[in-house]
């Protein structure tokens, strides 16, 4: 493994817990859904939490704190089985299935390095290939893919944080969140020394795997495939879970992290609804709206160039309360579905009122095709407490390859938006410049 700063890592494998009288843990087949096949050529989400320890050394990390993250993991595991499987694509199936099986277990990394946490966990301009040594990657063959990747890497100074990497066809961002923080539901239970041998997750925590709720014509998944056969870059290799090569981050690529406040949020509000010639009625001003149309207007400004090149945009929506019947909260699998817009040229954006035509096209109905906001800010990342307090910080890794923004709540205040954004450092600066000056308008 690559790693910066003098990392040193070592690789356990998390089995879920068993309970000796009870054998039952040994295979399990849990088939993808409509909403799961979607993701299935996807590259891995990848996210990172960093967390400030209150009172531990290098020592008490490695003798106290581990053990209770490892422990944890092994019996949340017992609760999320399908997360120690891998994703299976036989050759007589037409679709994948996760297959768990007796002695699966999860790769978790231990690492430790030098690096600086409050450059890397604050907001300024970061490298963002230093992102890329704190979380692990999937094992992915043809026919076969790992589920659950996972790293934890202890800091100078009291601070470690958790990579996650998941598979989008098994974890949209609820069910990924719902899982962090039943690990650290689980571990706080540790923590607090309540250790019990299999402990309870809450209700709204506890994974129903129960995939007849997914209520959707028959034939469907059949287009599905359809689609992703289309949509593939290898046609004559299309059986494969392996996703399209993407090329490697280049150097001279920053991560920042933005903020609006709801002061913010308010005052672009505001501006739309003087300078649109939509009546009220036909526009769509929420928090999110406002958010992406204001940050991807500063993109494609900072960007320039051809007015003419194509611009093409998307988000990904929760179903699962937009189906009918509604699907329950705790169902574990995906619900989220991309929908996107390929028809605009940079001038929507460039001109004056690029905002204001962003925020009428996000108003309208969609197309449909992959995503670019990774997380939402209704996750509730910022409360996975593992017994140590909230997150210092959170980054979507996985955006710095995809021109994604993400998204999440803020960590201090409410209302308003968290985003993380990756461009090049010569488009970052015009990027801030505008995302900033656009405020103060
Ligand atoms: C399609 C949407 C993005 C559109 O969002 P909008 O906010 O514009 O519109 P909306 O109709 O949903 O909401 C309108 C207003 O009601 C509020 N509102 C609605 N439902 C809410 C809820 N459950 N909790 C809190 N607020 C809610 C909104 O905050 C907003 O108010 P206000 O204006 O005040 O805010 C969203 O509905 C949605 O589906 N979000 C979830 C997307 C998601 O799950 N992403 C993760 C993808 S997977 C992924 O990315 C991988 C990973 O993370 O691992």
């Amino acid at each position: 493994m690559d790693l910066n700063r003098g990392i040193s890592t070592k690789i356990v494998r998390v089995n879920p817990a068993t309970n000796s009288s009870d054998d039952s843990v040994n295979s399990l087949i849990l088939p993808l859904t409509l909403f799961d096949l979607r993701w299935i050529k996807f590259h891995s989400n990848k996210r990172v939490i960093f967390y400030r320890l209150t009172d531990s050394s290098p020592e008490s990390f490695h003798i106290l704190i581990l053990p209770k993250l490892e422990l944890s993991l092994s019996l949340v595991l017992s609760h999320y089985l399908p997360l120690a499987g891998r994703l299976t694509w036989d050759p007589q199936d037409s679709k994948p299935s996760i297959i768990v099986s007796k002695d699966d277990t999860v790769s978790l990394t231990v690492a430790v390095t030098n690096a600086d946490f409050s450059f890397l966990a604050g907001n300024g301009l970061r490298p963002a290939t230093e992102f890329r040594s704190l979380v692990p990657e999937l094992t992915v063959c043809d026919d076969s893919a790992t589920v659950l990747s996972l790293q934890i890497t202890l800091f100078p100074n009291q601070v470690f944080c958790i990579g996650i990497a998941s598979h989008h066809s098994v974890l949209d961002g609820k069910t990924s969140t719902m899982f962090l923080k039943s690990w650290a539901h689980i571990c706080r239970l540790q923590e607090h020394n309540k250790a019990i041998d299999f402990p309870l997750l809450p209700e709204d925590l506890t994974p129903s795997f129960d995939r007849t709720v997914v209520n959707v014509p028959l034939g469907l998944e059949a287009k599905m495939m359809e689609l992703l056969l289309y949509l593939s870059k290898d046609i004559d290799n299309f059986r494969t879970l392996k996703p399209p090569p993407i090329s490697e981050i280049s150097a001279d690529v920053v991560r920042v992290t933005l903020e609006l406040t709801s002061e913010n949020v308010e005052k672009l509000r505001e501006r739309v609804k003087n300078n649109s010639v939509r009546s009220l009625l036909d526009l769509h001003l929420s928090t999110f709206v406002i958010a992406y149309a204001y940050a991807l207007t500063c993109v494609v400004k900072a960007r320039g160039g051809d007015a003419n090149r194509p611009v093409h945009f998307i988000y990904t929506a929760d179903l699962s309360h937009r189906l009918d019947p509604q699907i329950p909260t705790t169902y574990f699998g995906n619900c989220v579905f991309p929908v996107g817009w390929f028809q605009y040229e940079a001038r929507t954006f460039l001109e004056e009122d690029g905002f204001v035509n962003v925020v009428e096209i996000l108003s309208d109905s969609p197309g449909a095709q992959i995503g670019a906001v990774a997380g939402s800010t209704r996750l509730g990342v910022y409360g996975s407490d593992f017994g140590w307090g909230r997150p210092a910080k959170t980054e979507v890794v996985s955006i710095d390859n995809n021109e994604a923004f993400s998204m999440s709540e803020r960590r201090d205040e409410p209302g308003g938006v968290e985003m993380g954004v990756c461009l090049k450092k010569s488009e970052m600066n015009i990027f801030l410049s505008l995302f900033k000056n656009g405020l103060s308008d």
